[in-house]
């Protein structure tokens, strides 16, 4: 592979006595890596029933190893039923080593298409708040599926100018998440186009926008709480110097230890422009030293204020108050005839209805008056005239044992290809004739969508832009 003899130079510089390993990297396949939702399924479970060899990733709980060259996890049924995330492996690290916990206020800033959110959503365990933003609004529609596919309900889906959104949410999350544009060095090998574009827009034009991202997570952390800021390149400028300059800038935040792994080598303080000893806990990962590709991280911490030291996180970030518009004064009679066959209660004051839409918002939202944003909470569905049709997201955050008309085929039963397509089904030899309406539609035991049965008939209600071609 050609690689452009500035950056084969600064390697050497970097890597010194390892630089000939590094380099023979690039006549080594790439590795293919899957990481399982554990929002729906266990680690173990989805061992037992993974239908394709897998190995584990050794630093990373959830995370296997896969023969990309030889299957195609992405078409199996059990992908669209959100089992799992398709990721290379060494970006598991970040939302990986982000300590977060259910009930948190989580931010991941830049998000798109959700390889980490997916995973930070998860982590949540449906408790808690994630906000997930993309600057891009194209590629946050891809996100929004992506948190969608993973079942993940207790969100906020943005795409907004990080210094924008700051002004919605000061000092408000307990953990952020920068999984920063980069120079893409670290992906050289996965993908040649990044060489190119590497041509174009490198270290100097990232490093820019990578110091005003980190200056305005800075100012939504809430005082106590932990940033996680990741790269997928080498240059000294994106990464030891940008978390020198974040330090320099903001002395309240320290650099914290990140959970050790053989692999990792240590962040190089001689990259910075100060040699400062602390960046050492930050973590390098080098294709030679690991079964993956290149990245860098750092984990910060804001100092807690002093006053504060009862240490309560929800003192910080005083939010505008949310409008009432939307909220629902009477449950429409036709989603009360619906949540009969739904296992958990409705909370009527997390309900909204904005036009035909209806949503199950998180316990505590901001005002997002002028914010740009794809998704409030969780979609239920669509309130039409005497009808709720419940919604695709719906069916992906709902779990088998929440819903009472199931029809669960076996991921053998050519039926669950069908129904990926979007086909009819007949079903007559799981259910009465007689029985009619809204059925999930699950394949062993994990939902995939909504069918309306009729007369032994499934009318297909999978969602249109989600189906098999
Ligand atoms: C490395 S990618 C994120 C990948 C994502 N975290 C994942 O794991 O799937 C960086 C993202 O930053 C977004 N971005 C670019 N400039 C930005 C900016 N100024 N503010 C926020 N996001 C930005 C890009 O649209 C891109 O989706």
């Amino acid at each position: 592979m050609k690689l452009p003899v500035s950056f084969e130079e600064k390697m050497k510089r970097l890597l010194k006595e390892e630089f000939d390993a590094y380099m023979d990297c690039y006549k080594k396949p790439r590795f293919y890596g899957l990481r399982v939702n554990t929002r729906k399924i266990s680690v173990e479970a989805f061992q037992e029933i993974c239908p394709f060899p897998i190995t584990p990733i050794p630093w990373i709980e959830n995370g296997f190893y896969y023969e990309g060259t030889a299957v195609s996890p992405g078409k199996h049924p059990y992908y669209a039923a959100g089992l799992y995330y398709l990721q290379e492996p060494s970006a598991m690290t970040p939302a990986n080593r982000l300590p977060v916990v259910p009930g948190e206020r989580v931010l991941d800033l830049c998000a798109a298409p959700g390889g980490k959110a997916t995973e930070l959503g998860a982590k949540l365990k449906g408790e808690g708040l994630l906000v997930a933003n993309d600057i891009s609004s194209s590629r946050a529609k891809g996100l929004l599926k992506n948190l969608e596919l993973f079942g993940i309900g207790n969100l906020l889906v943005l795409s907004e100018e990080p210094g924008h959104l700051a002004q919605y949410f000061p000092e408000y999350f307990d953990k952020i998440l920068i999984d920063a544009p980069c120079s893409g060095e670290g992906m050289f090998r996965k993908d040649k186009k990044m060489v190119r574009a590497w041509e174009e827009h490198g270290p100097d034009y990232f490093s820019k926008i990578q110091k005003h991202i980190l200056l305005q997570a800075a100012a939504m952390l809430r005082p106590g709480g932990k940033i996680l800021y990741s790269t997928c390149t080498f240059d000294e400028r994106e990464n030891e110097q940008a978390i020198e300059f974040l330090l320099q800038e903001c002395p309240e935040f320290t650099i914290q230890a990140i959970v050790p792994y053989d692999g990792f080598a240590e962040g190089i303080p001689q990259l910075s422009n100060t040699q400062m000893e602390d960046l050492k806990k930050t973590v390098r990962i080098f294709p030679h030293r690991l079964d993956g590709e290149g990245h860098y991280l750092a984990l910060l911490q804001k100092r807690e204020k002093a006053f504060d030291l009862s240490g309560s996180p929800r003192k910080s970030g005083s939010l505008a108050q949310k409008s009432q518009r939307g909220r629902v004064r009477e449950v429409p009679e036709e989603l009360i005839s619906f949540w009969q066959d739904v296992n958990w209660e409705l909370s009527q004051d997390r309900l909204e209805i904005h036009g035909e839409k209806v949503y199950y918002m998180p316990s505590e939202v901001p005002d997002l008056s002028g914010a740009r944003f794809l998704r409030t909470g969780l979609l239920l569905g669509d309130w039409k005239k005497r009808r709720f049709e419940p919604s695709q997201a719906f069916a992906m955050y709902l779990k088998k044992e929440d819903y009472q008309k199931i029809l669960d085929f076996s991921c053998a039963d050519e039926r669950v290809r069908k129904y990926l397509k979007g086909e009819t089904l007949e079903v007559s030899d799981l259910v009465s004739p007689s029985e009619k309406g809204w059925y999930l539609i699950c394949v062993d035991g994990y939902s995939l969508g909504w069918g309306k049965l009729s007369g032994g008939t499934l009318k297909n209600k999978y969602l249109a832009g989600w189906r098999l071609s």
